[in-house]
């Protein structure tokens, strides 16, 4: 497990162009278990996980689909839309979905209008979060929680409900499967998979397109290619091929650097030394040098100290794209920026 965690953490530090560790679905659960393991492990909760999940999600929408100027009212009155306002997040039944929920609060805040799909409400989905979309108002399509009284729906009511959605956004956010997904997709995500390939509005995936094999990619010949990719924490095997090929790519990096930082210290334990059947904590490699607390937070580890502490609007998650365009190429692998989106709405 310690080298995993030092093998995703060294992949953002290595000088040169990016050459990032892809993980399976497996290593991706290991991980996943390790961050909320106790004792000596993460000890992180899951809340924690999927608020930095979504908050990375909803900064790499403002990174790669900026909000435009607000515009004054037509002659009628009537609020003007702005350039990719409108973003439609598609929430599945796992914890991906719950990063979904997490991400549309924040988009709302940084001032664009999402709506949340949500077609699996089950008892045991994260009912805060969303009670905290419920709370901003904003449009949900959802099936009442278990134990409210409605009128029955038609079976298609919310594959309708979705296909008049997605004709009606600027962008839709796949929140549908992570790294837990088995193929193929059951009711009532097998349409929403459909409609996501056919659509022709631009749409980020979250860890992995939703009906892709995690490892092996698009196995099932889906015929879906999003617009761009937001992997959290490190690329997924299934994604390789879609980076490669020049595929838009952000990776979260919230995590990254403090699975590194808390990696170095058990691997300094002369206890994790005989665990790990080491002769001697010598054994070990020395860690590799840690950026300053500083880098943890800006989107490049390598970038320069800057002089003021970052500020809470800064980015988690680093964008590139290895579009083989020619010439723009070699500049375009070493491509990275910092998404500054601005927290207060309408500010
Ligand atoms: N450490 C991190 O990087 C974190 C990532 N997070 C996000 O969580 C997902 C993984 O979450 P998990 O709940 O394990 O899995 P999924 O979201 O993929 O959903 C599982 C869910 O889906 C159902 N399901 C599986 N296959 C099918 C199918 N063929 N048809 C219908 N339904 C299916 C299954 O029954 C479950 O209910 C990861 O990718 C990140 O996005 C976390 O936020 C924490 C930190
Ligand atoms: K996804």
């Amino acid at each position: 497990m310690s080298g995993l965690l030092s093998s995703i953490a060294g992949a953002f530090r290595a000088p040169g162009p990016r050459q990032p560790r892809y993980i399976g679905a497996e290593d991706a659960a290991l991980i996943d278990g390790w961050l909320m393991g106790g004792d000596d492990k993460g000890a992180f909760s899951l809340d924690q996980l999927m608020e930095l999940a979504g908050l990375s999600v909803a900064q790499a929408v403002a990174k790669l689909y900026p909000l435009g100027p607000k515009l004054d009212k037509d002659p009628n009155g009537v609020k003007q839309k702005r350039t990719n306002e409108r973003v439609l997040v598609c929430c599945g039944p796992g914890n991906q979905g719950g990063d979904g929920l997490v991400a549309a609060r924040h988009l709302y805040h940084f001032g664009y209008s999402p709506s949340v799909f949500y077609p699996k409400n089950t008892p045991s989905a994260p009912q805060r979060l969303k009670k905290q979309c419920e709370n901003l108002g904003l449009p949900l399509i959802a099936p009442p929680s278990s134990g409210a009284s409605s009128f029955p729906m038609a079976p298609d009511a919310q594959d309708v409900a979705f296909r008049r959605a997605i004709e009606n956004t600027d962008v839709v956010l796949d929140c549908v499967f992570g790294f837990s997904f088995k193929p193929p997709a059951r009711a009532p995500f097998k349409t929403v998979l459909d409609e996501l390939a056919k659509t022709s509005k631009p749409v980020l995936s979250v860890d992995i397109p939703s009906g892709w094999d995690v490892d092996e990619g698009d196995r099932d010949k889906t015929g879906f290619t999003p617009d761009a990719l937001l992997s959290l924490t490190a690329p997924k095997k299934g994604v390789r091929a879609f980076v490669e090929s020049g595929g838009k790519q952000c990776v979260s990096l919230s995590l990254v650097f403090h699975l590194a930082r808390t990696d170095s210290r058990v691997c300094a334990l002369p206890s994790a030394a005989s665990s790990a059947g080491a002769s001697s904590p010598s054994a070990f490699p020395p860690p590799p040098p840690l950026p300053s607390r500083e880098h943890e937070h800006t989107a490049d580890p390598r970038a320069p100290p800057r002089r003021a502490a970052p500020s809470p609007t800064s980015s988690s998650s680093t964008c590139q794209s290895t579009r083989p365009t020619g010439a723009k190429l070699s500049t375009l692998r070493g491509a990275r920026s910092e998404a500054s989106v601005r927290l207060a709405r309408g500010a």
